[in-house]
């Protein structure tokens, strides 16, 4: 559906990469979330896709129809894709099915297909309410409805839930997936949260400096991260250190680097490996308490526990079989 081929793109004349080398493909109907810390070239990667920028480097085919390459680019307006973005874009002084009505004025049957899409949405008893006269959630599912209209080949949503609260945000993520899953069209969002990846992308793209490091499912992805970097965009990660693993007195393999999650160190518990530590803060968390730890080695460590009653002295350990291992 999408095929992405050597993209790369720089915007100092190639003396350093927004994006570098970026090969994909994605499949029909399915949906992907695009990860990363920030600065790792989410935004460039979405641009190119859209036509909003030019590649140095790479093509972009949508549908087997080329769209982008250093000799040809489809305009943005003719690529057929639908935006989701982070604060909704909606015209304040139109009702909501005119807000739909907007971007599909050249349809014959454009009543017809706003009907549907509010339909689609849970909306159509609102459709004669302003922007204003709707919650946030509603808002986005009005954008959802307005990029779905025209049935575009793709749609990208671009952090579609950041200006949300955390209990809308879990409901709505829920929502606007069922959405997209009915609607049967290929999703692609970009988000700093790795929950929202994890809970509806069936898979997910992370990007580091500009390069593709993993495309994965969600949970092949958290049980078999290929970095450090991948293993803590989805969790406290503890890296496991020459220092560390002689305070567990766990010698690992010295080609490879190694991590642990924080939820699987196990406090005043049998583990496969076990050292005994001092407890020199504690901050509650209301889920959990963190910790602020000193080994009996010297090193210092931070943990969540959930766990609320800590003494100062205890034990702390993790098993053989939570170990993280990477070629780095
Ligand atoms: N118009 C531009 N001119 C120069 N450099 C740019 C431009 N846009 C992006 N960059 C640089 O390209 C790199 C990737 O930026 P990009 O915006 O794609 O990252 P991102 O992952 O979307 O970040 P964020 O999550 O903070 O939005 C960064 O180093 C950024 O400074």
């Amino acid at each position: 559906m999408l095929k992405i081929e050597s993209l790369s793109k720089s915007y100092d004349k190639g003396k350093s990469f927004a994006l570098r080398d970026v090969s994909f493909q994605l499949g029909e109907g399915d949906v992907f979330a695009i990860v990363g810390e920030s600065g790792s070239g989410k935004t460039t990667l979405i641009r190119l896709i859209a036509g909003l920028e030019t590649p140095d480097t790479g093509t972009i085919e949508i549908n087997e129809k080329l769209v982008s390459s250093i000799k040809k680019n489809v305009a943005a307006e003719k690529r057929n894709i639908g935006f989701v973005f982070q604060e909704y874009a909606l015209f304040p002084h139109l009702k909501l099915e005119e807000n739909i009505l907007y971007g599909i004025s050249k349809l014959k049957n454009k009543k017809q297909r706003a009907k549907e899409v509010l339909e689609l949405v849970g909306l159509s008893e609102m459709k004669d309410r302003y922007p204003h006269q709707l919650s946030g959630g509603q808002q986005q599912r009005v954008a959802l409805a307005r990029a779905l209209a025209p049935n575009p080949s793709l749609l990208i949503l671009d952090e579609p839930f950041s200006n949300l609260d955390a209990m809308l945000r879990a409901q709505l993520r829920n929502e606007i997936f069922r959405i997209i899953k009915q609607s049967g069209v290929t999703a692609i969002f970009v988000t700093h949260d790795t929950q929202d990846a994890l809970a509806v992308a069936d898979e997910i793209l992370i990007l580091q400096n500009g390069k593709l490091v993993q495309k994965d499912a969600a949970a092949n992805l958290y049980t078999k991260p290929s970095s450090v970097y991948v293993a803590s965009l989805f969790g406290n990660t503890i890296q496991l250190s020459k220092e560390l693993q002689s305070a567990f007195e766990c010698p690992l393999k010295t080609d490879c680097c190694h991590a642990i999650r924080n939820e699987n160190i196990a406090i005043n518990d049998e583990c496969d490996y076990v050292t005994n530590a001092t407890v020199l803060k504690k901050t509650f968390l209301g889920s959990g308490t963190q910790l602020l730890i000193k080994l009996d080695n010297g090193e210092h460590l931070t943990v969540v526990t959930k766990h609320t009653h800590i003494d100062e002295r205890i034990t702390i350990g993790f098993n053989s079989k939570d170990v993280l291992e990477f070629k780095e």
